[in-house]
């Protein structure tokens, strides 16, 4: 009997099916179909003997929704996937009894798995060969894509682990596959077939004043870095930066941008932002924040009997505008609050905010009050994205669980 070997870095949680030239093995149960032959992890299906084989594994009963976050190291990602996680509610944890370097985050309904796995050049490997992170020849995007496919098809995968501690690639780590998956990090809509997957898109666009701003203070405050280290490091980055992670914002179906503000005359201490949140028109299951009066153009400074205001005020704006040649609306807040709590009448002018009851994101802000950019545009669009993602996953799942029954009345 010829001896099929399956190199494969998937594991299955489906049935699953092994053809040969030679013969058809159907009804595979998971740990039948994962080999391990020659001891090594490979990331490549292929054969040995019996010619090439093909694995077919049917769907797990309920699809991934699939949201992917692209931004530069040190821009808030991290920040933002904890508002979005707490707005589906449960902790997010690593997986647990794993490897304590695990840069995955698991709850209840998500999973954030952080695209730096991807990494296919360890950090030896990336000085050897003079590319940084950010060269997509260092990121392996056919494991990518294989992956993010296959757990969006309700398959579980096995996903490497790049170690952020020694700079090397661990062992992979088992991901099933969750209901909503996150895919965060330098590169979610670089290449085609990634972004294809992707049922929603985020780009959080920090300008270079505010970036420079937010890596003193981590990274000088928090990490004992010199303001030379920094500076150098943002500059050797930056010709990379503006070639394939910067350029991913056009595919964004909502981009945050933060800039310095504009209330402030010369303003250089980076402290009080401008932000604005870009949100595509015509994307499927998401229909655009606005102000007052969809579709016009307004400007609104709210400060008074209302909403406390010190030095230099708070100011929104809305308008339809383009963005990469597409048609978006562009809601903006520069200034920040002073008390947090009188949110409310800021959230109480603001429609399509996919609440499911007043003042619901006054009262998430309150709970992370101490999060970065609480009292600012930032806090105030990632809980608003986070808000907005909740109900495209329930209008995801919705519409797959009405299908069936219209089928039936057809
Ligand atoms: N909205 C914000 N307002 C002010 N500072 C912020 C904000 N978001 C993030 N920061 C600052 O930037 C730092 C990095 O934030 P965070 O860890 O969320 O980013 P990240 O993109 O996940 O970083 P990395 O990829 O390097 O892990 C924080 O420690 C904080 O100092
Ligand atoms: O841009 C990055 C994404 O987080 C990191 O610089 C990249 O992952 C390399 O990490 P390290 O500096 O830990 O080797």
């Amino acid at each position: 009997m010829a001896v099929c070997t399956v190199y494969t870095s998937q594991s299955f949680n489906s049935t699953c099916s092994i053809s040969t030239p030679t013969k058809t093995h159907l009804g595979f149960h998971q740990k039948q179909v994962v080999f391990y032959s020659t001891g090594k992890r490979t990331n490549k299906r292929g054969s040995s003997s019996c010619g090439p084989c093909v694995i077919t594994c049917s769907a797990g009963d309920s699809q991934t929704v699939v949201i992917g976050l692209a931004a530069d190291s040190g821009c808030g990602k991290s920040t933002f996937m904890r508002r979005l996680t707490s707005v589906f509610g449960g902790a997010a944890e690593p997986p647990k009894g794993g490897n304590p370097d695990s840069n995955t985050l698991i709850s209840d309904m998500t999973t954030v798995i952080c695209l730096d796995d991807y990494h296919s050049l360890d950090r030896t490997g990336r000085k050897e060969k003079g590319v940084t992170a950010l060269d997509p020849r260092a990121n392996n995007f056919d494991l990518m894509h294989e992956q993010v496919k296959a757990l969006k098809s309700g398959i579980a995968v096995e996903k490497p682990i790049y170690n952020h501690v020694t700079g090397l690639l661990d062992p992979p780590e088992l991901i099933k596959p969750p209901k909503i998956l996150v895919i965060e990090g330098l590169h979610p809509m670089f290449d085609e077939r990634v972004r294809d997957l992707l049922d929603f898109s985020i780009y959080l666009d920090i300008s270079n004043e505010v970036k420079f701003a937010w890596k003193i203070q981590r990274d000088m405050a928090e990490r004992g870095h010199s303001l030379e280290s920094i500076k150098a490091s943002i500059e050797a980055r930056k010709p990379d930066f503006d070639a394939y992670i910067d350029s991913q914002k056009q595919y964004a179906d909502a981009v945050i941008e933060v800039l310095p503000t504009q209330l402030i005359p010369d303003d250089n201490e980076g402290k009080v932002l401008r932000v604005r949140l870009i949100m595509k028109e015509g994307v499927k299951n998401f229909s655009p924040v606005y102000l007052f009066d969809e579709g016009s153009t307004i400007s609104w400074i709210p400060c008074g009997r209302k909403l406390t205001c010190s030095y230099p005020g708070i100011k929104f704006f809305y308008g339809p505008d383009t963005y990469f040649g597409h048609e978006v609306s562009i809601l903006e807040m520069d200034g920040q609050f002073d008390r947090l709590d009188e949110l409310i009448y800021v959230e109480s002018h603001l429609s399509n905010i996919s609440t499911k009851f007043y003042g619901e994101v006054t009262q998430q802000l309150l709970k992370h009050a101490d999060f970065p950019g609480s009292n600012n545009g930032t806090g105030l669009f990632q809980t608003i994205v986070g808000l907005k993602i909740r109900d495209l996953y329930e209008q995801i799942t919705a519409s797959k669980t009405a299908a069936p029954l219209e089928a039936t009345k057809a």
